[in-house]
């Protein structure tokens, strides 16, 4: 059976020429949970997910990865025991190319100990992947696929999709979504999704960890991130009124009506003011904080 793992950096530093590409970070995956990887092209999110997976050893601190039949907390580099219960697919697929795709799904059943024969089937189906054709001659599209066929079915404890579903469409992206909404459910395991997608990933997750430079910008549950501000909508000039004086994040106006987004805890009395004037008060997009806190103009 998987069980969920949770996963704990401290002060993890990696460089690259003596660049830190991660900066004394500390953080804490809790088990169970959609975990949404956030930043910026170049913030560290790749370097991040190859070292919680073991593929790259720390220059300072440690990643610890601990719970279920793992017992107490291991590091992964270099530790089989603990590499058999996760799974990186990175946007390459990580898969071997000069092979046939159903050769490819063997290799995994072998190597991966929690694979779900019938699952991977499926989705083989739902994706339509020709299964005789060499990897190296599928599309990117159907290459990513493939790659997050291998994710999902390994059903690991610990699961990383690294950008591996962006090479896909629109509508395989979503379906890549609904399928791992569906068996995440049946089968409970801690998932980091690493994007710069993030309107899109957004409704799926539960925490985020946003990084910014190699370093952690903040780590959060996302229905207490999307409490640090609010947009505000209806009337034009109310909303105008109402949001002076509020740092604000994001503006967007169909005719006479506007919706800005704001930053900041409205109080009760905030609130009750915005009734009165006919505002309407919302939690804010994941996507305006993002944008915010990574400082993109
Ligand atoms: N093998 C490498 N050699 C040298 N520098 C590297 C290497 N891998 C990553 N870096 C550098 O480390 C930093 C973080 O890169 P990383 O790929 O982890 O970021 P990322 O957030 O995944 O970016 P993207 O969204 O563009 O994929 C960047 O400055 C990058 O140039």
């Amino acid at each position: 059976m998987t069980t969920a793992l949770t996963v704990r950096t401290e002060n993890l530093s990696v460089r690259f020429a003596g660049v830190p590409a991660l900066d004394r970070l500390d953080l804490r995956l809790a088990p169970g949970k959609i975990h949404g990887l956030l930043g910026r092209n170049g913030s560290g999110k790749s370097t991040l997910a190859a070292t919680l997976a073991g593929f790259r050893r720390p220059d300072e601190g440690r990643v610890l990865i601990e719970g279920g039949d793992l017992g107490p907390a291991q590091e992964p580099y270099e530790n089989a025991v603990v590499t058999s219960r996760v799974c990186l697919i990175r946007e390459s697929g990580d898969v071997p190319d000069s092979v046939p795709v159903r050769y490819a799904l063997r290799l995994a059943a072998a190597l991966r100990p929690y694979w779900d024969a019938d699952l991977a089937a499926e989705l083989v189906e739902r994706f339509e992947i020709p299964q005789n054709k060499k990897i190296q001659k599928l599309s990117r599209g159907k290459k990513s696929a493939l790659g997050v066929i291998v994710g999902l079915a390994s059903r690991a404890p610990l699961t990383i999709f690294d950008e591996s579903y962006l090479g896909m469409d629109v509508p395989s992206r979503h379906l890549f979504y609904d399928v791992l909404l569906a068996d995440y459910a049946e089968v409970p395991r801690t998932i980091v999704l690493s994007t710069h997608l993030v309107s899109e990933v957004s409704t799926m997750l539960e925490e985020v960890v946003i990084l910014d430079k190699g370093r952690l910008v903040t780590q959060s549950a996302v229905d207490a991130l999307r409490g640090r501000g609010a947009s505000i909508v209806g009337p034009a000039a109310a909303v105008d009124q109402f949001t002076a004086g509020f740092t604000v994040l994001a503006e967007e106006r169909l005719g006479g009506t506007k919706s800005t987004t704001v930053l900041g805890d409205l109080d009760p009395v905030l609130l009750a003011q915005a009734a009165s004037a006919g505002l309407e008060v919302g939690p804010v997009g994941l996507q305006d904080l993002f944008v915010h806190l990574t400082g993109v103009k």
